[in-house]
């Protein structure tokens, strides 16, 4: 199938190559040279695991190309993917300008191709698939846009999608199910015949209606966001009543109508989609007077989270009231990320910590095992940037763990506590198990357990 993925970010180059990988002939466009150059010259722009070979071997078999070039990439395309980002705007709501400028440039491609559905001779008409995240009724809207611009038929089909970052190949290649919101059985069976080599196992294809696709994403968004606001409000409990939330998490999670996924506390959820989606949520809801209370509790709690841990290290370095003077102290990060596996520092906490660090006049010196580009777009040289994980605690005052990536799981703390000017440590992730930091001579925070004060 020919096939055009519409933006070359996290989403459509993921899926571009993993469809590339099963035969299609996939054209990803971007509106971004650089990214496009980079793409050109074999590179990814962004980090994420085993997608550079997939690149690769797709490019080099002929399958997979890169461009900027809106009319050669939209001409021959049997099924446009529309990929671009749907960021929040000032009220929270998802932006969809840059869906509805790919959509005006979708309907002029079609008007100018040629033949009766822009595919020459065929008869057969494109299939136009929103697969970014968008408000129910944004199908609508685009369909609307394209047809203003032509007169020939087309199809429109809503295929949200689930990939996590980080894990983003496997995801697309194994989903727990597909979603297709289509207008036809024309456009619901070519779909289900593009996503058969990915259902092999048996995980299902659902097709319904297109709002009812468009409304899954954000309810399955919401959901797992609710899941984090929920365990982080029982943390603080847990905190002030003596508990301990790991311990807590697997009593409850042994009830299978609970489950065991998406309950770990930390510093709240970040990254791309969580944040901006519960809050388009919201607005869906208040935009037909229809407020949507749970999910705006979901946000606040969210947010509160960073702000909690922050008083902890205020309250550890102040006088007990209000941000603590950090002034001629170093404090350490280990993650910059917003989760492990990724370079993508959007909604990162880390990135809200050390501003507020800076602000009370420490000095930051973090690590992260892939994201130093993508920080040094937003911090600048504000912080210092340390080349192993071992050079962020060298005379540091304090450390301060924001990311689970693997390699801060088990680090010698003996070694550590040797550099460090105070063996003071901040878990954001309970990485760490408090009895074995009092053992090692820490004083120890971490989030919904006792604290070791030394
Ligand atoms: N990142 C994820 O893990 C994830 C997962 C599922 C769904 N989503 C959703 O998918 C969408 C894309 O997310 P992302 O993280 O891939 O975004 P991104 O910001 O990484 O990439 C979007 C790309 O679209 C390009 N673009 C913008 N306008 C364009 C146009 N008119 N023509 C061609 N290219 C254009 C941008 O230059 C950019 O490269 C969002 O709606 C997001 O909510 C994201
Ligand atoms: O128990 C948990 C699980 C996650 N998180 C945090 O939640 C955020 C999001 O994590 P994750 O869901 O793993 O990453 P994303 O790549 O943002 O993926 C989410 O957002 C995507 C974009 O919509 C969806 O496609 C995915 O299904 C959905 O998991 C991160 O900050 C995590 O640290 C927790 O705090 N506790």
């Amino acid at each position: 199938m020919r096939i055009t993925m519409v933006g070359t970010g996290y989403v459509g180059l993921v899926t571009g190559t993993c469809l590339s990988n099963t035969g299609n002939d996939v054209t990803c466009l971007d509106v971004d040279p650089a990214k496009i150059e980079k793409l050109n010259r074999g590179e990814s722009p962004i980090y994420e695991p085993g997608l550079d070979e997939l690149l690769e071997r797709n490019k080099a078999a002929g399958r997979l190309a890169f461009t900027l070039d809106k009319a050669a990439a939209y001409g021959p395309a049997e099924v446009i993917f529309i990929c671009v980002g749907t960021p929040s705007d000032e009220q929270g709501r998802a932006d969809l300008k840059y869906v509805l400028a790919a959509a005006r440039d979708i309907g002029d491609a079609i008007e100018s191709a040629e033949g009766p559905t822009g595919l020459g001779a065929s008869d057969k008409a494109k299939i136009v698939i929103v697969k970014s995240t968008v408000p129910v009724g944004t199908n609508a809207k685009v369909r609307a846009e394209i047809a203003s611009r032509t007169s020939k038929p087309f199809h429109m089909a809503s295929n949200p999608e689930f990939l996590k970052e980080g894990a983003a190949i496997n995801d697309f290649n194994k989903p727990d199910r597909v979603v297709l919101g289509v207008d036809s059985e024309d456009a619901g069976s070519r779909l289900r015949d593009l996503y058969a080599p990915f259902v092999r196992q048996g995980n299902p294809i659902f097709t319904m209606d297109i709002p009812s696709a468009e409304m899954v994403k954000y309810a399955s968004n919401a959901m797992l966001a609710t899941k984090i606001s929920f365990i982080n409000e029982i943390a603080g409990l847990c905190e002030l009543y003596g508990a301990d939330v790991d311990e807590v998490r697997r009593g409850m999670c042994a009830d299978a109508r609970i489950g065991n996924k998406f309950l770990y506390p930390g510093l709240g959820y970040g990254g791309s989609c969580f944040p901006k989606d519960v809050l388009a949520c919201i607005s869906m809801g208040d935009e037909v007077n229809r407020p949507t209370d749970l999910l705006a509790a979901v946000h606040k709690v969210n947010q509160d989270q960073r702000i909690r841990f922050l008083e902890k290290v205020d309250a550890h370095f102040g006088s007990g009231s209000g941000p603590a003077d950090l002034s001629g102290m170093r404090i350490g990060v280990w993650g910059i990320a917003f989760k492990p596996g990724t370079d993508d520092i959007r909604e990162a906490p880390s990135i809200t910590l050390m501003k507020a660090l800076l602000e009370r006049g420490a000095e930051v010196v973090a690590h992260d095992p892939v994201a130093f580009e993508t920080c040094r777009g937003v911090m600048g040289d504000s912080i210092t940037y340390a080349g192993g994980m071992l050079d962020v605690v060298e005379g540091a005052d304090a450390l301060l763990v924001c990311t689970d990536w693997d390699e801060y799981k088990h680090p010698d703390f003996g070694a550590i506590r040797a550099k460090m000017r105070a063996p003071v440590v901040f878990d954001g992730r309970n990485l760490y198990r408090p009895a074995s930091m009092r053992e090692a001579g820490f004083v120890y925070h971490s989030v919904g357990r006792e604290a070791v004060t030394g």
